[in-house]
């Protein structure tokens, strides 16, 4: 069960390499039994920040403290966890059994207890029958349980994961995001998990940090960070299509917040529908997905997308649209940062804690 006290803490961590900066003061905590997930784009720092957590690394300046101690210049070794990689790092020439069993091995755990742990997890990570294959007689996604198996079997109560689905093809790895999820509901494993796949993120984490050039840009729910983006590069990097971004004068005649600094407006997809009055905008592309259809669309400067049913008639070529105020995210146009004075309260998120959130 998740709980509310910091486990692992992240104090005003600072990694710089040669050329680079790859985390530039990170403050972060993450709760015992609480899957947290890293995200961010390419060389936003995220693994960086794994490898710091994980003793692989040692930060240029700040603490990590996990329950309370100072583990910053412990070696992987003295941290109580474990890890699974992309890669799943698997040893090719050992069976499935000698691979789960490898850490247990190397720390000389008893026969016994060896034996009883390997039936437990095997049974539980559906391995059992394929205990004395080689790695390469296994499909990607039964070699990734083999990782995992690893890690759950090491019993310590942190698994650090970088994006440890992302070899396994879009079928599979929807599969396992629900058994990644449960295996961590299960066994009330604290996870830290990086990923740059937002619907990873928002799929299994209880809480979500949107890292940004080496810092992190917002902390909150899947929920939160969807509906309250705290600046419009979370805007635009969750969601898909993103949050439409406009310019306020494109949105004349809708009903837009007055607010007298600069500022852009930003509005998801599902959040625009087809109007008889409100502001006018020219069809660009339409683009069916089944369900339904995202129609392309540029109002004055702003290109934007609106997500509308299949069923709902197509616009015209010239059409006027419409948007409910309380579904507007409005940002200072300079700094880019959500201005939450402009927010309504939406009901499902008054009752959530919001205390993590940066904005
Ligand atoms: N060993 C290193 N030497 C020099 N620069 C590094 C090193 N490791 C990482 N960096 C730099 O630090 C920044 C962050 O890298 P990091 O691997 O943490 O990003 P990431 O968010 O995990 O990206 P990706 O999703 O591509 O793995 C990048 O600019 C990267 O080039």
């Amino acid at each position: 069960m998740q709980t509310s006290d910091p486990f692992i803490q992240i104090d005003n961590v600072r990694r710089a390499f040669e050329n680079s900066i790859a985390l530039d003061g990170v403050s972060v905590s993450f709760e015992r039994g609480a899957f947290s997930v890293l995200l961010g784009p390419s060389g936003c720092g995220k693994s960086t920040l794994l490898r710091l957590i994980a003793g692989l690394d040692q930060p240029t300046a700040g603490v990590i403290w996990v329950e309370g101690k100072d583990v910053t210049a412990l070696p992987p070794s003295g941290r109580d966890l474990s890890m699974v990689f992309q890669s799943y790092a698997l040893f090719p020439h050992l069976s499935v059994a000698q691979n789960i069993l490898f850490g247990l091995t190397v720390r000389r755990t008893a026969k016994a207890d060896m034996s009883r742990r390997l039936a437990v997890v095997a049974q539980m990570m559906g391995l059992s029958a394929f205990l004395d294959r080689k790695p390469a007689q296994l499909s990607g996604g039964q070699q990734q349980r083999v990782a995992l198996a690893r890690a759950v079997i090491s019993e310590r109560p942190i698994c650090l994961m970088d994006e440890p689905l992302s070899n396994l093809d879009a079928k599979l790895r929807a599969e396992m995001r629900v058994e990644l999820r449960a295996l961590q509901q299960k066994l009330r494993l604290t996870v830290i998990y990086v990923t740059h796949d937002q619907v990873e993120a928002m799929t299994m984490a209880d809480k979500i940090i949107v890292m940004n050039a080496g810092r992190v840009d917002q902390v909150g729910t899947p929920e939160q960070i969807y509906t309250r983006p705290a600046s419009t590069f979370t805007a635009g990097f969750i969601g898909t299509p993103p949050m439409a971004l406009f310019d306020p004068v494109d949105l004349a005649g809708g009903p837009v917040p007055q607010v007298r600094q600069p500022h852009v407006i930003g509005l998801r997809p599902e959040d625009i529908h087809l109007s008889h009055s409100g502001p006018t905008a020219r069809l660009t592309g339409v683009e069916y997905l089944g369900a339904d259809r995202l129609i392309s669309a540029q109002a004055g400067q702003t290109a934007f997308i609106m997500r509308t049913p299949a069923s709902a008639p197509l616009p015209a070529p010239k059409f006027r649209f419409g948007w409910l105020a309380a579904s507007a995210s409005v940002f200072d146009a300079t700094t880019g940062k959500r201005l939450p004075q402009y927010d309504f309260p939406t009901p499902s998120l008054a009752q959530k804690d919001t205390t993590h959130e940066t904005a």
